[in-house]
């Protein structure tokens, strides 16, 4: 804001009266979030855990709804002549004034800046009136409840075992253990061998965030333990065992597993916090190379998170010359995808027009996008941010780009003096596609590790429900985990609405000579039958592929699983490597459900 658009005195009723609907929005959007936050404690005592997957699905959607009432209120209470200039000014400091002692500032920033764009059009729009960076610190805010953001525990004064039980008994959760002592004794045994021989330092102590990490079927504790100048990041993931009793599964020590848990293919942790930013900053000494925005977004925050990533985005463009073009691979039929080489996310605009053998619409690619959003990732599916108009310079696009877009997506773009701009786009983490993955592995090892993870991929996406549709290679990305995740939603579908079908044996030679198929086909039938013709062409892929996943080739698994489902299964999906779990020395306490033997590793073997 220039000096001379400062106003000297706060003079509008009408600012201070809209600053107070939008905050007390804000506030009662939080109020919700934290409460199904809350709830997702009680879901995960009594192992209801189709409560828990449909408040984590409603929650996703909060967020928009609380804006579009708070609009609305705005709408039917003020005439446009009211918002003047100087009203818009004062708003945004009246705003600033009402946050200075508030526990959740720099959400509530993005709340006022959310209700705001609705109201003003762009080009209406100054920067002056929203907060383009943020204004009200979030350092140092102290939580006003008993619960502090994190505890801290002294292993030396109180002893090991005993420390560690305090830890676990501190979240008061209502649900026996079947025995605790032993699952800390587990514990302990590994904290000693990451420990080593290092002498036990004065200032040893474990951090450990206050509020459990809900997610599916699990509770998560976060935490750190520091000895002198060492930090070693750990998670100890709480499940149910098959008789409905509590254990500890195993402890993560690992930065790069507990980065995997972390991870943007996953859906998002319930966690009851009233200062967001600090956990955010303690998440962040847990993992200094995931960025904020990553971190608000898998807290559930996923506004927060958008809003983040685009000032990331505005900032490294600004110190970027690099220029956005065509992204490597096969071009998609429905997809146009582009790139900045210098920057790890990809862009994805709908095309006008597909052509055959697709069939859909932008608002079925929308909708199958949004599935995704509001689905458990289960690590397999990358999350995406999903923006309208946002504005390029045009000088950073290659001519191929530019002349691309023109072609296949005509209705999608605009131009606004030296700036581009784009009307609906998708933003996702840049992954290397699988079938350029593949087609460069090095070794027959890492050609095994490709095949192997992605039939786990398929597998686990089968679990959660989710028929990929096109399982070509080239709908898959290997991220820098080397994990294998789905990024093409299109032709998504819910396995309980495919038919898993056995291809009929021929009647007579005709049928037998038959080029085409000479059955029926419905639009829902899949045969598993056929992938081999598409998937296994070349034979080094075919031979990891028949030792790992042949089960995919036939009808009766996706039969068998798709019956699971029908059942009320829900299944494990481990966010981490099975053979550092607990339950291996305690078979008798393997978890509800066996997790079937295809989420093993390829360490494994
Ligand atoms: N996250 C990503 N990281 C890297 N490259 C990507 C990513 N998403 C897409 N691509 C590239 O863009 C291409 C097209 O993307 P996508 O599969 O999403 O489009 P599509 O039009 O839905 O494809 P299809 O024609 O198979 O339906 C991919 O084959 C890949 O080369």
């Amino acid at each position: 804001m220039t000096q001379a658009a400062f106003p000297k005195l706060l003079r509008s009723q009408i600012a201070f009266d809209l600053a107070r609907t939008i905050r007390d929005g804000f506030d009662k959007h939080y109020r919700l979030f934290r409460q199904t936050s809350r709830q997702a404690k009680q879901h995960f005592e009594r192992g209801a855990w189709a409560d828990a997957q449909q408040a984590a699905r409603a929650r996703i959607d909060f967020y928009d709804q609380r804006v579009q009432e708070c609009v609305q209120s705005l709408e039917d209470e003020y005439e446009p002549s009211d918002l003047t200039d100087e009203v818009w000014r004062e708003l945004k400091l009246h705003y600033i004034g009402m946050l200075s002692d508030h526990k959740q500032p720099e959400l509530a920033e993005t709340f006022f800046n959310s209700v705001c764009c609705n109201i003003l059009h762009r080009r209406y729009f100054h920067n002056e009136f929203i907060f383009v960076r943020p204004v009200v610190s979030t350092d140092y805010i102290e939580t006003a409840e008993l619960r502090p953001t994190y505890r801290v525990y002294y292993p030396a004064t109180d002893g090991l075992h005993f420390t560690l039980k305090r830890i676990i008994t501190n979240f008061q959760l209502e649900a026996k253990f079947a025995d605790l002592t032993r699952d800390v004794e587990q514990v302990e045994a590994r904290l000693r061998q990451l420990y080593g021989d290092a002498s036990m330092e004065p200032n040893h102590q474990f951090q450990v965030l206050s509020s459990l990490f809900f997610r599916n079927k699990g509770a998560y504790i976060v935490g750190k333990s520091i000895n002198g100048n060492r930090v070693y990041p750990f998670v100890v993931p709480i499940l149910h065992n098959s008789r409905g009793e509590l254990v500890l599964d195993t402890v993560l020590f690992d930065p790069e597993q507990i980065a995997i848990l972390f991870s943007f293919t996953r859906a998002y942790f319930l966690v009851d916090m009233e200062v967001p930013s600090a956990y955010v900053q303690f998440l962040r000494s847990l993992m200094p190379r995931k960025p904020r925005s990553e971190i608000y977004t898998i807290l559930g925050l996923q506004k927060q998170g958008k809003a983040l990533f685009y000032r990331d985005y505005m900032q490294h463009l600004k110190h970027s010359s690099d220029l956005f073009d065509i992204a490597p691979g096969i071009r998609g039929l429905v997809m146009l995808v582009f790139a900045l080489p210098s920057f790890p996310y990809v862009f994805k605009v709908i095309k006008d027009f597909y052509p055959p053998p697709k069939e859909t619409t932008r608002a079925l690619v929308k909708q199958k996008y949004l599935l995704v959003k509001h689905h458990d990732r289960v690590g397999r599916m990358a999350d995406t941010l999903e923006y309208s108009n946002v504005a390029f310079p045009r000088s950073r696009f290659s001519e191929a780009l530019l002349a691309e877009l023109r072609q296949h997506a005509p209705s999608q773009i605009e131009y606004d003096g030296d700036q581009i701009v784009i009307r609906h786009l998708y933003i996702e983490r840049r992954m290397v596609p699988l079938n350029m993955w593949l087609s460069s592995a090095g070794s027959e090892q890492e050609l095994e590790h490709g095949v192997l993870e992605y039939g786990n991929a398929i597998k686990e996406l089968v679990a959660a429900n989710i028929f990929p549709g096109d399982m070509l290679y080239k709908n898959f990305g290997v991220t820098r985990h080397q994990r294998v995740v789905f990024y093409d939603y299109d032709e998504i579908e819910y396995i309980t609405d495919c038919h898993f079908r056995a291809i009929p044996a021929p009647r007579n030679e005709e049928e037998e000579m038959a080029s085409e198929p000479w059955y029926p086909i419905g639009r829902h039938d899949v045969f598993p039958e056929q992938f081999g013709s598409f998937l296994l062409g070349d034979p080094k892929i075919r031979k990891h592929f028949m030792k790992h996943h042949a089960d995919l080739l036939t009808p009766e698994y996706w039969q068998s699983r798709k019956q699971r489902i029908q059942d009320g299964v829900v299944e494990d999906v481990f966010p981490y490597p099975q053979q550092i779990r607990f339950y291996q020395q305690h078979p008798s306490d393997i978890p509800a459900v066996t997790p079937p033997p295809f989420m093993e590793t390829l360490e494994n073997e």
